[in-house]
């Protein structure tokens, strides 16, 4: 599906979609443990990936008419599945989901789709061997098919931090079901690091103990997981929430605002959206009892922004520097290269089909902004869900019509994305 939008003023209220990264957790955390409902679920592309695995290992998500899902789990012991486990785009699935195999007595193997298949696992490989289990590539070049084979009992592993953090993640999930536990040195500096801090929260919810060290993270083992009364609720999802709140920065319509509701406070820190909005100029105000957010348009400037923790945010940050006066100059961002894309320069070389001027450099992107309106242009949405709806926010301020090619993806993280925009009154077209 093409979508083509038309130059349009937003007014309105949109509710934040669930969280995806607490929503894999969930389930994950809900396959280890016996039975929970997982209520707020985000049923996406991704989240669907984690479920089946859950299922390949011997439990059972099924999803209720109110959104919740009944998990019933396998208990902290993954059977041996009986098919490949399909982790199609999701690098949160394929991570968290190798450790899992690794439990299991025999061997698990694991793949994606062309764009999975080109991420890293190395290094999670190696810690698994490490942990006297077995993993490996089938091309042997760090990319999936992987094959894994356990079970580990636990131990100690050393890995590095700026590739991504979903390995300390995985490591820390499945270390709490085994019989040693996992210690996790970091060889380098942790980047996305409050995808941990979730990580962490979760775990504490459905009672299970880990922490930071001075070195990194540990886990002990023989722990089991389960909430206190059999249910988990997820929070609405920040790096979704940047989407509508870009679009209420660039285009609300004059003395109109769009209020995002479910924006309440948890541990993402992509929150951190809310602050780059306001410092770019965006008259912006969170209510966080409330889990409101109201925005308003009004003109933008450039600025600095670090992502070091929040690689999802570089695509909405990117199109809002377009948008902006002067430069906008985003740091830190070599692990974005890592993504579904390398959204450095996806978003370089689309944001350029526009007419607008980047400056890339291997861990920074500089968007040069100008008063000069972007042109309308057909744009390619690269199978990235996150590279889509960025574009789609631009083509919002475009002078003219803007296509965003294979715009279906969305569904890997925001299913009703493009209703979303049309509820808040957005002209656009499927084709
Ligand atoms: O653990 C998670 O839920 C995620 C961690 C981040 O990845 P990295 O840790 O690979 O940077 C983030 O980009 C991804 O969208 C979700
Ligand atoms: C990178 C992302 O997810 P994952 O790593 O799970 O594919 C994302 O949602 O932007």
């Amino acid at each position: 599906m093409n979508v083509t939008i038309t130059p349009s003023s937003l007014e309105g209220e949109a509710r934040a979609p669930p969280s995806k990264s607490y929503t894999h957790r969930a389930i994950l955390a809900a396959g280890y443990a016996s039975e929970t409902t997982v209520r707020d679920a985000l049923w996406s592309a991704d989240t669907q990936a984690t479920a089946r695995a859950v299922e390949l290992f011997g439990g059972s998500v099924e999803r209720r008419a109110d959104a919740s899902l009944a998990v019933e789990g396998f208990d902290g012991r993954p059977s041996v599945p009986a098919d490949v486990i399909d982790c199609d785009n999701s690098g949160t699935t394929m991570r968290l989901v190798t450790a899992a195999a690794a439990l299991a007595d025999g061997t698990s193997v694991l793949t994606g789709d062309e764009s999975l298949r080109s991420r890293p696992q190395g290094p999670l490989l190696e810690a698994v061997g490490d942990l006297d289990g077995e993993a490996f590539s089938t091309r042997d070049n760090g990319q999936a098919p992987l094959v894994v084979t356990g079970p580990i009992s636990g131990g100690e592993v050393a890995i590095p931090g700026d590739v991504s953090s979903q390995y300390i993640t995985a490591l820390l999930m499945a270390g709490a079901v085994t019989e040693e536990g996992v210690d996790v040195v970091l060889e380098t500096e942790l980047k996305s690091a409050p995808y941990v801090d979730i990580t962490l929260e979760v775990l504490a919810d459905f009672g299970v103990e880990a922490r930071k060290t001075g070195d990194g993270f540990s886990v002990e083992g023989g722990q089991s997981y389960g909430t206190t009364n059999g249910e988990y609720a997820v929070p609405g999802d920040f790096s979704s929430i940047s989407y509508p709140l870009a679009a209420g920065a660039i285009a609300a319509a004059d003395g109109g605002s769009v209020r995002i509701t479910g924006a309440n406070p948890s541990a993402q820190g992509d929150t951190a959206i809310v602050d780059i909005v306001d410092r770019m100029g965006a008259d912006v105000t969170w209510d966080r009892d409330a889990g409101t957010i109201d925005v308003s348009s009004a003109p933008l400037s450039g600025i600095e922004v670090d992502v070091e923790d929040t690689p999802d945010l570089l695509p909405t940050i990117a199109t809002l520097g377009a948008v902006a006066d002067g430069d906008t100059r985003i740091t830190n961002a070599e692990h974005v290269r890592y993504k579904e894309t390398d959204r450095v320069s996806a978003m370089a070389e689309e944001l350029g089909k526009m007419g607008v001027e980047t400056t890339e450099e291997r861990d920074s992107l500089t968007v040069h902004g100008s008063d000069s309106t972007l042109s309308g242009a057909t744009v390619r949405g690269r199978h990235d869900h996150r590279i889509i709806m960025s574009l789609a926010l631009a083509g919002l301020v475009a002078e003219g019509e803007t296509t965003v090619e294979g715009a279906d993806h969305v569904d890997v993280s925001f299913p009703g994305f493009f209703e979303m925009l049309e509820d808040l009154g957005v002209a656009l077209e499927r084709t």
